[in-house]
């Protein structure tokens, strides 16, 4: 296993959500794991003007995040881990001089000999990302001579294209691209990274996994919340940047992918570039009508309460056109996939919390059990990334009895029951990665911008056109019209919130 230096973690945005949420609850659980290395110090930076005392309550000793985290035992540990974290306000400023910040530390660095490795957490608006990065090269502190030094970048990495080129040019300024680590929690769960196993550590799906035997790709990412407090971020941003084009595009890549020579962050990354390049870019007015489709939940009732529409939420402009549905089908052109469509949707205020991947694979060649109707159509493996994480493979099975009825039956694999050790969540494997200088599960540049080449056109079709923005109730499986998307199947897989779960309605499933 790679030794985890001794390191300091600089978070930029130390006072906002997703510190106390995810960063400062992930590392307590690498603390708790006895993950850390021996010397580790976390400093808290943001414009807000706190103490160390005061940002130790916040984000450890009286935060909710954190104690739902910890058993009364860890109670202990919670201060022991709380006496490791520091805070320094920059005043009004992220884009100010740091050589106070450079001091504060250069000051804990001797202290508690952290060794001159530093891990810069851009956690801000990404409008600050850049200005961040040169203030930090400002300092000296993008400098390798002694330590390393990483850059950790949060989403959203770039609003279209051309902000993602920018934004990439104007980080590898001041540090170069190994030292760069675009984080997409979705690469940090677990289920995400069983893609790779599941496809290369076996030999029964890679001989099937082509357009010989696979007749479509189906994936649901559904969430049943709405947009909550983020109103005011996702009006800007909408279902395809915020989902689609980073972990949705992430998935579809670990799916299409050839296999990589080696399990190391090279060559992971190159296949799934080539990957990304290789989906089919909708360039036409009638492709990119016929192939995509955006919607936004209305008010309704769910369980007897009123849930408000997309457009009163709040932080939402009352006339917005932002989608909270986003459904894509498209193909990927190379040997391997030639003409297998791709059905891609990713929606907030569904029935449910779930995100899957389906693989359809094609009837058999020449069917001997006439009789059997639909159930010697299609087998299927579904890959339940989150919640029951698991895998399910359909196949069919004789009924006892006389002739030759054909029933599905199941084969299953749950995650729950491989482990009863803690498993990492998301965030805390990808620290503890990029800790020990591992970029295989981080995103890079050019993987970034292949994603958007991708997505540009989407986003200026349905901006630009009377592409029409279709409302569905908060708590259904979307617009009725999304199924004519998935033509020729009947209709999308709707799961259930366990993976056993038989959708029942679907007439292909
Ligand atoms: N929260 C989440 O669930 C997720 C967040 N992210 C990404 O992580 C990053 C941080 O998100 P999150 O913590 O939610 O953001 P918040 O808005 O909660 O916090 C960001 C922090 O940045 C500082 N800040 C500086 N300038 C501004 C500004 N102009 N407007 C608002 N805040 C400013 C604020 O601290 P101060 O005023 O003290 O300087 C604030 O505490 C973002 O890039 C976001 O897209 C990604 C996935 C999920
Ligand atoms: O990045 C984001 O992800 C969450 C969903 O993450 P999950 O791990 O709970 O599936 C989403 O709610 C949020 O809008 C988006 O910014």
């Amino acid at each position: 296993m790679t030794k985890t230096e001794n390191q300091m973690l600089i978070i930029f945005g130390a006072s906002g959500d997703l510190t106390a949420r995810k960063l400062v609850p992930g590392l307590f659980n690498l603390f708790k794991g006895k993950h850390l290395p021996k010397n580790f110090v976390v400093l808290g930076v943001s414009r807000s003007d706190m103490t160390d005392a005061e940002f130790r309550k916040k984000v450890a000793l009286e935060s909710e995040h954190l104690k739902s985290q910890a058993t009364v035992k860890d109670f202990g540990l919670v201060e022991d881990f709380a006496n490791q974290i520091f805070y320094e306000d920059l005043g009004s400023n992220y884009d100010v001089n740091y050589s106070r910040l450079e001091k504060r530390i250069s000051d804990l660095n001797s202290k508690y000999r952290t060794e001159n490795n530093y891990i810069f957490y851009l956690s801000t608006p990404p409008s600050l990302f850049e200005a961040i990065a040169k203030n930090l090269t400002d300092q000296g502190l993008n400098d390798e001579t002694s330590g390393c030094k990483r850059l950790i970048v949060e989403k959203p990495f770039g609003y279209d294209l051309e902000t993602a080129k920018a934004l990439n040019k104007g980080l590898q300024q001041y540090f170069k691209e190994s030292q760069i680590y675009r984080i997409d929690h979705y690469l940090g769960k677990e289920t995400v990274q069983n893609l790779l196993v599941t496809r290369f550590a076996n030999s029964i799906f890679e001989p099937l996994w082509n357009r010989n035997y696979i007749d479509h790709v189906e994936i649901t990412n559904a969430e049943s919340g709405g947009v909550g407090s983020r109103g005011g971020y996702y009006d800007g941003s909408g279902a395809l940047r915020d989902m689609f084009q980073n972990h949705l595009l992430q998935i579809v890549s670990l799916i299409v992918m050839e296999p990589p020579i080696d399990a190391n962050a090279q060559e992971i990354r190159n296949e799934k570039v080539k990957a990304l390049r290789s989906l089919r870019i909708m360039r036409d007015e009638k492709t990119l009508h016929d192939h995509t489709i955006r919607a936004q939940y209305v008010s309704s009732k769910i369980n007897g309460e009123v849930v408000k529409g997309y457009r009163e939420e709040d932080g939402v402009d009352s006339e917005s056109t932002t989608e909270t549905y986003a459904a894509i089908k498209f193909y990927v052109d190379n040997w391997r996939w030639k003409d297998v469509p791709f059905y891609v949707r990713t929606a907030k205020r569904m029935p449910t919390k779930v995100t899957e991947v389906v693989i359809h694979f094609k009837s058999p060649h020449h069917q001997i059990f006439k009789d059997s109707g639909m159930f010697n159509k299609d087998n299927k493996l579904i890959i339940r990334i989150q919640p029951d994480e698991g895998i399910l493979v359909k196949f069919g099975v004789k009924v006892p009895g006389q002739g030759f009825k054909v029933e599905r039956a199941n084969l299953d694999f749950y995650y729950s029951g491989l482990t009863e050790t803690h498993v990492m969540e998301a965030y805390e494997r990808l620290l503890l990665d990029a800790m020990q200088g591992d970029a295989t599960l981080y995103a890079r540049a050019d993987e970034v911008e292949a994603a958007w080449e991708f997505v540009n056109p989407i986003l200026e079709y349905w901006k630009n056109s009377e592409a029409k923005v279709y409302g569905y109730s908060a708590g259904v499986w979307g617009p009725e019209n999304a199924d004519d998307l998935i033509e020729g199947y009947g209709m999308w897989r709707n799961p259930g919130p366990n993976l056993a779960d038989d959708p029942g309605f679907c007439v292909i499933c």
